[in-house]
């Protein structure tokens, strides 16, 4: 089993998988599906995806609506980011609040993000990012909050990002609360 690490946020775990190293390099299991059993989280993944962003990017907050809300796991497979998750679960007693993690390649951990999350991330290095969601991409479904609304309290160590126009214009915290009458 790899190191399994929770967080003050229920469901929010970050996954450290043993890492081989030999002469020739290194291997590790970058997903098992018991993993998540022994934990008492079930799963059926339905997309995978790749993205590439250059240092000092950020994408996110990013969330969809149900029936298409997305749990998703995630990894970088070249360089560093500062990942964040922001609990938006209607009624949960950690509602707005936020964990980050640094997703890191040369250290290989992954960060499960259950539904009722709001996710994204900054880029310390430039990254490929690849991730499993369990539900489908659709866009109609997709939604957001913004990334510096103050109300978050989110360090994202970069000043300035790179960041694309609809992740600019989403609403506060505040906003989603009072739109989505109190969460997801
Ligand atoms: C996410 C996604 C995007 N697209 C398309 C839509 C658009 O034309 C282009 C880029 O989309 P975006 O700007 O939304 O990509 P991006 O900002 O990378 O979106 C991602 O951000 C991180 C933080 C997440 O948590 C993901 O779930 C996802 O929302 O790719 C798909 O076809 N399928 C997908 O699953």
């Amino acid at each position: 089993m790899p190191n399994i690490i929770t967080t003050k946020l229920d469901g929010l775990v970050e996954i450290r998988p043993k890492i081989f190293e030999d002469p020739r390099g290194y291997f590790f299991e970058s997903f098992r599906k018991d993993w998540f059993d022994e934990v008492g989280i079930s799963v059926d993944w339905k997309q995978d995806n790749q993205s590439f962003s250059q240092k000092g990017t950020v994408r996110g907050l990013h969330f969809q609506r149900a029936p298409y809300a997305q749990a998703k796991l995630v990894r970088v497979v070249q360089g560093k980011v500062l990942d964040v998750a922001v609990d938006l679960r209607k009624g949960s007693p950690t509602f707005g609040q936020s964990h980050t993690v640094l997703l890191d390649a040369q250290l290989h951990n992954l960060l499960y993000v259950p539904v009722g999350f709001a996710h994204g991330f900054s880029v310390l290095e430039d990254a490929i990012f690849l991730y499993k969601c369990s539900e489908y991409y659709h866009f109609p479904s997709e939604g957001g909050i913004r990334w510096n609304d103050p109300a978050l309290g989110i360090d994202w160590k970069v000043s300035d990002p790179i960041i694309s126009e609809k992740d600019q214009k989403w609403p506060s915290l505040q906003e989603f609360k009072e739109q989505s009458g109190g969460g997801l």
